[in-house]
């Protein structure tokens, strides 16, 4: 061919010290282009072959070889694709390619943000100009009788062309690589960096040192054609094998068909882990995984995995790698990947894809869209199939996963949907249940409840038989036993009890609902609609609590997690009826006594006259308190913390500044219950004037406190000083 020197037809003055300076972040992509061209050059071939118009060797093998050469500051790419012929250098090099990078150049020159930018897919060939002085071509076209071409330009608008030298079939590229980046070409970089893009293109990669001198050592049966042998090594003993040393092969550094290639049902539990392992370097077992695969109505092949996630330790941060047709895009893009699934650990391999669009572009593309969803609904395909099929392991699994999955459902209304029913609540017998079955009705008889705890007396006990009856019925009907208390639902049965006469603790008739006004009524049906789930955030802390709903039947679930919180709002937020209480956050009427009318009105007078007394020994106004007849005689007082006032608190405490003074907000809603029955309050209000009134009242709060909460450290303290000093009297 005749030699040919020529202007590349570009408007720019000159486009490569933009695409180095525009490229720098992550200028090693060069290598993905220029392999997937290889690539794309072997499966042209193979196609050609498949059509009948080219015939390849019996012992093909495509494959692409990455040689690197420090000395000569050198890195070469040869594939054995179909080649070029001069005809098509000048026009996919010269034209088209030259076109697409200055194209691609001038819609991004001003984007600032590199991040803008997905993978810059489209600047192909051109992007070998971010790290190279200089690049050449040397190509052989498999079609009959082309001549090589050799092809090369030093960077600027220029270049050369002339006949080359190559004898076989594909293409070499060869980069001249600038003093800046020669890090490319040492070996041990250029491995990294082939792995990270590479590492499961379709197609053999081989990476070696030209001209090395590095050798290894085989076995003589072991020798290919292609070894090159240095040095055969003489068995030492005559049963020892031949050894050669021979020159350093070239070593691949990929896999053709990754895992989520194949079909799910030819893959097994060891090459699942496998996986794992190799690519994400994590050696501790996932708990399970998704293997995705759908040809329609888009391409969508990958494995999302759920690392065991020890929440207290560590951060939580996925991976999740996106793939084209097997060629690495880039980890965690979050326009296709739903954000929350950002905390699992996986690859996605979507064809599909329009990658050589801007991130915001992707945001609004529909497709990209639909594959989000996708992905969604199978993780919550899959998560409620288990959870309905193999419960068992679903709950083993439930501790590690539901923080994501609370968090999926907080980020995506269409993952809550599907979800809610499969939200498991650990109660306080340590069973998990469903939302549907914390939702099932328990109707309990505080009475047969209390009966239980043994600290009721046996007049309580039987005063209290007719509505015994009626629970026991009631109990057949209920499935698994102790449920979650249907707020509204005890005192309505207590007061259902078909006729049967209520009395209470001081043997007064209570009137049963036969003195209640309609108003009252109303605000009973009110009740028995919401649905109150208690819960636990702090086991040892509410220790009492815990055991006042044990003795008491009842039952909570526990939620320590932060995640927990903003949890619980919204499934009451997209659940009328549905509330959640903490376990301290108010006294149920399973814990009080029956009154009747007179004797409630008694309580509030006393309540009255020992509250002036308890706010003046304590000096807080904020407080309420209550008397109530508490079943249980031990429990002297008590606090509660309003819900509300709990969850503003606390919201509070999250949102506030350092140092910004919480105190206008602090123990608002908090409400110290006495207990008319126990001995020590019926002494303060007998006795409010009495000698030891005043110590007797501040211990009565600090032990309410602590059951309720650590004492702050003045207030421990003085507690430990009057213990002392309560314990003195006991000496005299
Ligand atoms: N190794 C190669 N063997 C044969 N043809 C090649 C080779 N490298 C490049 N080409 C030809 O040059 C053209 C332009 O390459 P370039 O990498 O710039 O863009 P592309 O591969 O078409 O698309 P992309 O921008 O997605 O990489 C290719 O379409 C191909 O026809």
């Amino acid at each position: 061919m005749a030699e040919k020197h020529g202007n590349l037809s570009i408007n720019s003055e000159n486009i490569f010290p933009i695409i180095k300076k525009w490229l720098y972040s992550d200028h090693d992509i060069f290598f993905r282009e220029l392999v997937s061209n290889g690539c794309d050059a072997i499966t042209k071939l193979k196609k050609l072959d498949m059509m009948g118009e080219y015939s390849l060797p019996e012992d093909y093998k495509g494959k692409i070889q990455i040689m690197v050469n420090p000395e000569a500051k050198t890195l070469k790419f040869i594939d054995n694709g179909v080649g070029m012929t001069a005809d098509e250098v000048e026009e996919y090099i010269n034209q088209i390619a030259f076109s697409g990078a200055t194209d691609f150049i001038a819609k991004y020159k001003d984007k600032t943000n590199e991040d803008q930018i997905i993978g810059h897919f489209g600047l192909g060939f051109y992007s070998a100009f971010m790290v190279a002085d200089e690049v050449h071509i040397d190509s052989l076209s498999w079609q009959e009788g082309a001549a090589p071409v050799h092809w090369e330009c030093d960077g600027g608008t220029e270049f050369d062309m002339r006949e080359g030298e190559r004898a076989e079939v594909g293409t070499t590229v060869t980069l001249f690589l600038n003093e800046d980046v020669l890090e490319f070409c040492n070996e041990y970089k250029a491995r990294e960096v082939i792995k990270k893009y590479c590492s499961f293109m379709p197609t053999e990669i081989y990476l070696s040192k030209e001209n090395t001198t590095d050798t290894q050592t085989i076995d003589a049966d072991e020798k290919l054609d292609t070894d090159t042998v240095v040095e055969e090594i003489k068995p030492e003993k005559e049963e020892d094998k031949l050894r050669y040393k021979i020159v350093k092969r070239p070593e691949l550094l990929n896999e053709t068909t990754p895992l989520w290639m194949k079909h799910p049902n030819e893959c097994t539990r060891e090459e699942y882990l496998e996986f794992y392992r190799k690519v994400f370097m994590d050696y501790k077992e996932p708990l399970f995984w998704i293997h995705l695969n759908m040809d329609y109505p888009f391409n969508l092949k990958g494995i999302l995995y759920f690392p065991k996630i020890n929440m207290e330790y560590e951060s939580i941060e996925g991976v999740i790698k996106l793939y084209n047709n097997q060629v690495f895009i880039a980890d965690n893009i979050k326009e296709v990947i739903p954000e929350f699934l950002m905390l699992l650990k996986g690859v996605i391999d979507c064809p599909d894809l329009p990658l050589n669009v801007s991130r915001s572009a992707l945001q609004n593309d529909g497709f990209v869209k639909k594959i989000s969803d996708y992905i969604t609904k199978k993780v919550a395909d899959k998560l409620s199939g288990m959870c309905k099929t193999e419960k068992e392991e679903y709950e083993k699994y439930w501790d590690d996963i539901s923080p994501f999955i609370k968090y999926g459902c907080l980020r995506d209304d269409k993952f809550c949907e599907k979800m809610t029913d499969y939200i498991l609540f650990k109660n306080l017998d340590g069973k998990y249940l469903t939302l549907p079955e914390c939702l099932e009705v328990k109707k309990t008889d505080p009475d047969e409840a209390e009966d239980t705890a043994g600290d009721v007396d046996a007049k309580e006990s039987k005063e209290n038989d007719a509505a015994q009856g009626h629970e026991a019925k009631e109990d057949a009907q209920t499935e698994g036993g102790q449920k979650i208390e249907n707020a509204g639902s005890v005192e309505d049965e207590a007061e259902d009890a078909a006729g049967a006469e209520v009395v209470d603790a001081d043997g007064n008739v209570i009137s049963a609902g036969a003195g209640d006004d309609a108003e009252e009524e109303e605000e009973d049906e009110e009740e028995k609609k919401e649905k109150v789930i208690y819960y636990v955030t702090d086991e040892k802390q509410q220790g009492q609590y815990i055991s006042m709903f044990k003795a008491a039947k009842m039952d909570a679930v526990i939620l320590t997690h932060n995640i927990d919180q903003p949890f619980i709002s919204q499934l009451e937020a997209k659940n009328e009826g549905i509330k959640f209480q903490r376990i301290d956050a108010d006294l149920t009427d399973t814990f009080r006594a029956k009154t009747n009318k007179k004797t409630a009105k008694e309580l509030e007078a006393a309540a009255e006259a020992i509250g002036k007394v308890m706010k003046k020994v304590l000096k807080k106004d904020k407080i309420t308190i209550k008397v109530e007849k508490l079943k249980n005689k031990k429990i002297s007082s008590m606090i509660t913390l309003s819900e509300e006032s709990r969850r503003m608190q606390d919201m509070m405490k999250m949102y506030s500044m350092p140092g910004m003074d919480m105190g206008g907000f602090g123990k608002e809603g908090e409400t110290l219950i006495l207990n008319a029955n126990h001995p020590l309050v019926q002494y303060v209000m007998d006795n409010a004037e009495g000698n030891n009134v005043n110590m007797i009242c501040e211990q009565l709060y600090d032990l309410a406190l602590l059951q309720h909460a650590p004492l702050e450290p003045e207030a421990m303290s003085k507690f430990v000083a009057r213990t002392n000093d309560i314990m003195m009297l006991l000496t005299k």
